[in-house]
């Protein structure tokens, strides 16, 4: 697969779910695409390839919200490397101090690498300016922990191709195994009770029907069914069987087979402010698309294997900051980047807050699994987020005005908190604010005996047997990272799960 998608574009038709987000005010009043995606490998398979694990805090955080210390970084630590086949950049440039080989992975499915070419311009303008401006140190590796401080940009890309959950995973002896059958175009509708025991139903079925409807059928497992439907789906799959908010089941007319009023709810995404720096970069000779694809047919190098930034910058707001002063410190702890801004290109960025209070959620509409969902995104709910992204655009107009930028970025376009009023810098930010595609915990995990969230700490349903969910949408706190990495540390927790209570 070409990392880099092939000249004119790739057509992704039929490959995503596109789903709508309701009119969200937090976006002007906008619905957004919420893409996941429809294809083997899930998301993984049309996402940006950006490799990034988050903060050791984030995951102390999850075994602090679980109660349970297998959840914690350290308790972590071989899932994190488990997944991981590190290469080197595809063409063979020396990547040395570019990134720390103690801290990755060699032997697992999922390749990683750097970009295949660098450093750029940018990149070096961007390491000088961390000897003249202390606040923005280089960082040897985004995932080693800390990742505050500008460091080079990991992709889930080897030998110049995208590695997914599927190519990664479902490699062609792993497709022939005799205990293996892969359905595609088919649609989980519901899962169901074998049995009830006491008040714990058994729920060992699913249902399944054409993606275009039509004819059900059931499958039963024998011993437990793993849901891994994603942060849209699996939330759907339960609300349409009777799982979820036993009054929200009822006017929708849907028996409630577990009433577990969390499901769908606490929708956490990261959400990106649109900036702008006039820059005047010494003129270069691009690759023309022709040459650029012939070196990516010949050998696998060239642009079109490589994804889309070469460094980011992930910073904390300062200590000062008065959005922590007013709202408090949403972050896990002080290794945890309340921002990041990837650094390819000033004339058009983002700054991404990555510790966002609003919360969403994802509701059905009726009670016929094909209709619609009710997604409300809700972001820049929290008066803290839009107030942590003025304190960002200050942080990153800082990053960019050092001595190190001269003769290279002239001005900052905004949106300025600085020049525009209160109400107009809201209505700049929010009518360009992207969403960066990293919905979670719609069905969070939480400790065994609690009565909050849907999954316990070894992702089993509450109150229920024979059902775990393995995916974004039970993590109980949204990373400062993208989230496919701690999906992937999530799953291989989750297998050994699996296994040690199979023996
Ligand atoms: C456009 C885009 C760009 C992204 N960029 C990055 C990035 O650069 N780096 C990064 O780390 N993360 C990125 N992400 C996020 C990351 O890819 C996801 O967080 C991650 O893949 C989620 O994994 P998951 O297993 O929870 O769900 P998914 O990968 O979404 O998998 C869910 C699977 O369940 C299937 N499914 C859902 N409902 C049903 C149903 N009813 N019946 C049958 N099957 C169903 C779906 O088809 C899909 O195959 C991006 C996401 C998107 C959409």
């Amino acid at each position: 697969m070409v990392p880099g998608g092939k000249p004119g574009g790739n057509n992704l038709t039929g490959l995503l779910w596109t789903y709508m987000s309701e009119p969200t005010s937090g976006l002007n009043g906008r619905s957004v695409m919420v893409p996941r995606g429809h294809v083997l490998g899930g998301s993984s398979s049309i996402n940006g390839m950006v490799y990034t694990r988050g903060s050791s805090d984030d995951y102390d955080k999850w075994a602090e919200l679980s109660g349970d210390r297998r959840w914690s970084w350290k308790a972590l630590w071989p899932y994190i490397l488990r997944h991981e086949r590190w290469g080197p950049p595809v063409g063979g440039r020396n990547a040395t101090g570019e990134y720390d080989p103690k801290v990755h992975g060699y032997s697992g499915k999922v390749s990683t690498s750097l970009p295949w070419d660098g450093p750029v311009e940018h990149d070096l303008r961007t390491v000088k300016n961390a000897e003249l401006q202390k606040e923005f140190p280089i960082t040897l590796d985004v995932n080693a922990g800390r990742p505050m401080g500008v460091s080079w940009m990991q992709s889930t890309i080897g030998n110049g191709e995208r590695s997914s959950a599927s190519t990664a995973y479902l490699t062609p002896e792993v497709r022939e195994r005799p205990n293996l059958t892969i359905l595609v175009n088919t649609y989980i509708t519901r899962v169901l009770p074998v049995r009830t025991t006491g008040h714990v139903p058994d729920i060992r079925t699913v249902e399944v029907a054409p993606r275009t409807g039509g004819e059900t059928r059931t499958l039963t497992a024998s011993r437990e069914l793993i849901l891994t439907a994603g942060v849209i789906g699996t939330p759907q799959i339960f609300l349409n069987s009777g799982i979820g908010n036993k009054t929200e089941l009822s006017a929708l007319a849907i028996p409630c087979v577990l009433d577990i009023p969390d499901v769908g709810m606490g929708l956490t995404e990261h959400t990106a402010a649109n900036l702008a720096w006039t820059i005047t970069p010494r003129p270069t000779n691009p690759i023309a698309q022709d040459v650029a694809w012939a070196m990516w047919t010949a050998n696998r190098t060239g642009p079109y294997s490589a994804a889309f930034t070469h460094q980011m910058l992930w910073a904390r707001l300062p200590v000062n900051s008065q959005a922590l002063k007013d709202f408090g410190d949403p972050s896990a702890g002080p290794r945890s980047p309340h921002l990041e801004m990837p650094l390819d290109s000033a004339r058009s960025a983002y700054l991404v807050l990555l510790t966002p209070y609003s919360r969403g959620s994802v509701k059905i509409r009726s009670k016929d699994p094909f209709d619609g969902l009710v997604i409300d995104l809700n972001v820049f709910s929290h008066p803290f987020d839009i107030a942590a992204i003025k304190e960002g655009i200050r942080l990153a107009k800082r990053f960019y005005s050092g001595a190190a930028w001269d003769g290279y970025i002239s001005s900052f376009n905004g949106p300025d908190p600085d020049s525009l009023s209160e109400a107009e810098f809201r209505t700049r930010v929010t009518q360009n604010a992207l969403t960066f595609y990293h919905p979670v915990g719609t069905a969070k995990m939480s400790p065994k005996n609690a009565k909050h969230g849907v999954v316990d700490p070894e992702l089993r349903l509450k109150g229920a047997s024979g059902l775990r969910i393995i995916d974004s949408s039970v993590f109980p706190h949204i990373p400062t990272a993208h989230t496919q990495a701690p999906v992937y540390i999530l799953a291989e927790r989750g297998v050994d799960f699996i296994r040690d209570s199979w023996h």
